[in-house]
């Protein structure tokens, strides 16, 4: 069974301690949840995990292959970010053609969502369409992990209710770290869940611990 192993992840930011000696692990077949309030650096851990931000301490490796870099990682980790990176201009079509390799394109091409969008160019989808196409060329994509940096951000319930059963039909072949504030469909598609706070992640059990820690208050935890 692959397992992505983070470990010492230490960063600052304008001398400013973001993370301190993260450790994080996630298996072929979990989901695992990253919930923490603006600005407690769940997109910077992302990041340095996948090896496009630097660190002032930083050990990745899957199984017993230590990742020491970008190069080295995007074999094995896909990611995510929080906004948009697919090319403007160019058609789904032509997308799918580029991010894939032929084997792994047939499904994509012919599923009922990204069928009725191959003619148009990425820059006129809605938002929701955007996402869902980006979510599926992660999924089918090589890597044995992916990082998901806000999947349900912008997109509505039919949607997200997608984007949740895309991931869970995966959940065999991949493992996912998935960070996002609508924390209830966090909290519904994780095996285990992390909080950010005060640059370290601390396991929680239930959403009465997000109010603990100061993520919710206790009025919006008693109205949902
Ligand atoms: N390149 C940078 N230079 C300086 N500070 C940065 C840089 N990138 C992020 N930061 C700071 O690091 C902190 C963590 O940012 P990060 O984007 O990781 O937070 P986040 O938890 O993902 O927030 P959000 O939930 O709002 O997306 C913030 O205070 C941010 O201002």
């Amino acid at each position: 069974m692959k397992n992505l192993h983070v470990d010492s992840i230490r960063k600052y930011y304008d001398g400013k301690l973001i993370l301190s000696d993260i450790f994080l692990s996630c298996r072929k077949g979990e989901i695992v949840g990253l919930i923490g309030r603006n600005g407690s650096g769940k997109s910077t851990l992302l990041k340095i995990i996948f090896g496009i931000e630097s660190a002032e301490n930083r050990f990745v490796r899957v199984d017993y292959k230590v990742l020491k870099s970008f190069r080295n990682s995007k074999k094995f980790i896909n990611y995510l970010p929080q906004e948009n990176f697919l090319p403007s201009e160019i058609k789904v079509q032509t997308i799918i053609k580029l991010f894939l390799p032929e084997k792994r394109r047939i499904q994509l091409l012919r599923n009922v969502f990204i069928e009725p969008l191959l003619g148009k160019k990425f820059n006129v989808l809605s938002g929701g369409e955007k996402r869902i196409l980006e979510i599926l060329l992660l999924l089918n994509s090589e890597a044995d992990f992916v990082l998901l940096d806000e999947p349900f951000n912008g997109v509505g319930p039919i949607i997200k209710d997608l984007i949740i059963q895309i991931i869970n039909d995966e959940k065999a072949h991949k493992g996912f770290i998935i960070t996002d504030h609508d924390y209830e469909n966090v909290m519904k598609v994780t095996d285990r869940i992390f909080f950010l706070k005060n640059a370290c992640l601390k396991e929680i059990k239930d959403k009465e611990e997000l109010v603990q820690h100061g993520y919710l208050t206790k009025t919006i935890y008693n109205n949902k």
